[in-house]
């Protein structure tokens, strides 16, 4: 509120002040003002050197002014004699001289749009400057009036009275020290260094031989001689001539060095000019404006609150007696393997228990891992797994499951500090961990996460997790979700933020992509969005998109440039297997590409697959998506191509879960959301006023499948007949149908289709649905080729 107000009476003030500011900003009127003070500026110079010549016959004429008949022998008449008198003689005696100087200086300044900034510094410097030359002159030339100006003679009769002429001498030589001293950084040490230099010179006629022996054993030494070698000279008059350009080299260096030093002033006073007008433009658009605030359109918009969220008796219970039998058995196991422990310790956490062990010395920690399978088996529990190291440990740990689990709520992550203080991009709570921490993670950072699991272990929760985090800390105007869902079911209910927080190709109905020929557009689309991006944080010359965002916010990027807040993306695609068997390359070259590019441009992509076999988690893929979040796997196999390694296949299900970012396998129990509080959340969210319609990305006209009909029947696939006799008999219009029983790749299916879409075969593309089959048996259908035949 407090911010609104400041803004309104800032707004208020606007009008006046802005049009004066911008009569002054104007080059137009800074070109005439800069021209009239040069020309005045050289009126009083000429008229300044006239009066010194003409003052005493003018003074008389300028009592009376406005008297045509008399005249003034100023060369630039009564006004030139009256402004010299009121300078010169009334002022501040020859000394006035620096006003028309620097007016000078200021005009041409003003005149080219040059900075004033350092105009100021003379103006002051050189006022003072002014005062201490007539008060001196007064002092050493009472009578002449001219030299003084009445100023100067007034001050210095003044002073005299108090101090006398001696102290008014010590007084005005203290005043010009402090003046060299505090101007020009005087100081006694800069006087002496100019000395030395001189002294080299001076010297190097004299130069001994100490100096021509170290040339020769050593030239590097002869660049720099010391003051000391060169009092040592005495006889050698023949080698100066020799030695003359090394020394005088030296000399030049110190002299030259000081020359560059005021160079170097100028140069970098003029860098900072230039950063100085546009961090001006800038900041002044910041104090008029405040900073931009992408939030604003929707200023209203209000955080889903805690209570939608369910609260669930999750208070870990910590059962004693399970404890002392699982340790027992333990010790017991790896005794059995000759395998002594010198202290264990055990982590309760959701779902599983850390016992932490230190094995007696001289146990190898290789031979512990090997008996995982029989630990567990003696243990007989499922979900046994044995991390050996514990990583920055020298602990072996083994999680055994807890026989009664502890559901982590998706109230209890979103509401604990961690979560909520935050200070990531995109924060994802996904669940706790085996020490009951809140698992809080990056997305930004991550930066695209590969999620797997069997049917039924958690993944979809997961998912919802992942995205009720979000919600709950970013603002509609700071990120925007693709949900690709092929099964329909599982992100229906994001419909409801459709206009808050979703993206979608213009022109599409549903913002929630259901098929597999919008998810090949949306991708396209997406990588357009990319190189649009990337383009756009190439001109405004940063890195990544946080830089980007942070300059627009700051009011440095022009809108009318094409700039604009950019939100995050998250691509979130459930079920990618299906999505990769019906589509192939169309979806994995798009998916590599934004995975490989769209981190620095804030486009995340969340996949997730039941089935993580290496033909849907190709290498493409996960070479790009080193987070990995699985859930339990039904097999080793399966463990190994989502996670490198095993230990999915050990999980206990209901949302235990392995996260791996690269380097660690964390084990965490996804925090649980149902349906309905999703429901409730995006209920809460879609009821609020939202944007006019979903973000919008750009246009991408893929070749659709089925549009092209004017094919020529030349141009005919070689397996068109065996292509229309498979749909014909199957009844069925589908390209799948044709890859499957045909052996083809997606593309040459879907242009098979095509073929018989324009040949009356099958009928128009349905969007997900299979397409109607024209023909109704083999007859019909060699008829309508035969005919064809003959047609032609
Ligand atoms: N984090 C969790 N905490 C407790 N229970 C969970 C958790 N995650 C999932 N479950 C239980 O497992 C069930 C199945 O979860 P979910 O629907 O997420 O599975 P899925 O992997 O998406 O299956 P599918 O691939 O068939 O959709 C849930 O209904 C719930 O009972």
């Amino acid at each position: 509120m407090a911010k609104k107000k400041k803004t309104v009476t800032k707004t208020e003030r606007k009008p006046l002040f802005k049009g004066v500011k911008a009569f002054f900003g104007n080059r137009q009127t800074q070109t005439i003002i800069g021209a009239f003070i040069i020309l005045f500026a050289v009126f009083l110079i000429i008229s300044f050197f006239s009066y010194f010549f003409s003052w005493q016959e003018d003074q008389s004429q300028l009592a009376d002014f406005s008297n045509k008949n008399i005249t003034v022998k100023n060369l630039l008449g009564k006004i030139g004699a009256s402004i010299s008198h009121f300078f010169i003689y009334n002022g501040f005696g020859v000394a006035s001289l620096y006003i028309p100087v620097l007016s000078f200086f200021t005009g041409v300044a003003i005149f080219l749009k040059g900075s004033l900034k350092h105009l100021k510094k003379y103006w002051g410097w050189g006022i003072l400057g002014m005062i201490w030359i007539s008060i001196t002159l007064g002092f050493f030339s009472a009578k002449n009036s001219l030299l003084a100006g009445i100023i100067g003679y007034e001050i210095n009769n003044y002073l005299l009275q108090f101090l006398g002429k001696t102290g008014l001498l010590l007084a005005l030589l203290f005043l010009l020290i402090s003046y060299l001293v505090i101007r020009f950084k005087f100081t006694p040490e800069k006087i002496k260094g100019i000395f030395p230099a001189k002294k080299i010179v001076e010297k190097s006629e004299n130069v001994d031989e100490t100096i021509i022996n170290h040339q020769e054993i050593n030239p590097s030494i002869k660049t720099v001689p010391t003051e000391k070698e060169v009092d040592e000279s005495t006889d050698f008059e023949l080698s100066v001539k020799d030695l003359k350009p090394t020394i005088e080299k030296h000399s030049t260096v110190v002299t030259s060095g000081e020359e560059t030093n005021h160079k170097v002033e100028i140069d970098v006073e003029k860098i900072v000019e230039e950063q100085h007008v546009e961090e001006n433009l800038s900041s002044k658009l910041v104090k008029d404006f405040g900073e931009f605030d992408p939030t604003l359109e929707l200023g209203n918009y209000k955080f889903p609150t805690l209570n939608l969220l369910r609260d669930y008796n999750e208070s870990i219970s910590v059962d004693q007696e399970e404890l002392e039998a699982h340790k027992n058995r333990i010790v017991e196991t790896l005794n059995n393997y000759n395998i002594g422990i010198a202290r264990i310790k055990a982590t309760v956490g959701p779902t599983v228990t850390l016992y932490e062990i230190v094995p007696d010395a001289g146990i190898r920690i290789s031979k512990i891992k090997n008996l995982e399978d029989d630990i567990a088996l003696s243990l007989s529990a499922m979900g046994i797994r044995i991390i050996a190291p514990i990583p920055g440990k020298g602990t072996i740990g083994i999680e055994v499951p807890n026989k009664k689990a502890t559901m982590v709520s998706m109230k209890s992550v979103i509401s604990s500090a961690k979560f909520q203080n935050s200070e990531m991009e995109l924060p994802i709570a996904l669940g706790k961990t085996i020490s009951n921490e809140t698992f809080v993670v990056d997305l930004a950072k991550m930066p695209h996460l590969l999620m797997a699991g069997a049917t039924g272990q958690g993944k979809s929760v997961g998912l919802n997790a992942v995205l009720t985090s979000l919600l709950y800390k970013k603002h509609p105007a700071e990120v925007k979700f693709v949900l690709v869902d092929p099964k329909k079911v599982e992100l229906t209910l994001f419909n409801h933020i459709e206009r808050h927080y979703l993206a979608k190709l213009p022109d599409t109905e549903e913002a929630i992509i259901t098929d597999t020929t919008k998810v090949i557009n949306t991708l396209n689309s997406l990588c357009i969005e990319m190189d649009a991006r990337y383009d756009l944080l190439k001109t405004a010359m940063v890195r990544n998109i946080k830089e980007y965002n942070a300059k627009f916010k700051a009011r440095k990027l022009n809108p009318e440039n094409g700039h604009k807040y950019l939100p995050y993306i998250v691509l979130v695609i459930d079920e990618f297997a299906d999505l990769i068997m019906t589509a192939g390359k169309e979806v994995e070259t798009p998916i590599a590409r934004l995975a490989q590019l769209a981190r620095a441009i804030g486009i995340h992509l969340i996949v997730a697959t039941q089935r993580p076999s290496v033909n849907v988690i190709t290498g493409i893929i996960k070479a790009n998506f080193p987070a990995r979040a699985a859930f339990r796997v039904t097999s080793k196999i399966d463990s190994r191509t989502i996670l490198d390694g095993s230990g999915a296949d050990q999980l206990i299900g209901k949302g235990d879960m392995l996260f791996s970012n690269g380097n660690d396998i964390i084990r965490l129990q996804c925090a649980f959301v149902d349906t309905p509080e999703v429901e409730k959340i995006t209920d809460f969210i879609g009821s609020q006023r939202a944007y006019p319609n979903a973000y919008l990305l750009p246009e991408y006209t893929g070749e659709e499948v089925g549009t092209s009909l004017d094919i020529d029947i030349s141009e005919r696939d070689v397996l068109f007949r065996d292509a229309a006799l498979v749909i014909v008999l199957a009844q069925q219009g589908s390209a799948s149908l044709l890859q499957r029983k045909l052996k083809l790749g997606y593309n040459r299916a879907g242009r098979l289709i095509d073929q018989l879409e324009a040949a009356g075969i099958v009928g128009q593309f349905e969007g997900s649905k299979a397409r109607q089959v024209l023909i109704p048996d083999e007859m019909s259908l060699n008829q309508l080729l035969d005919g064809e035949k003959n047609n032609s």
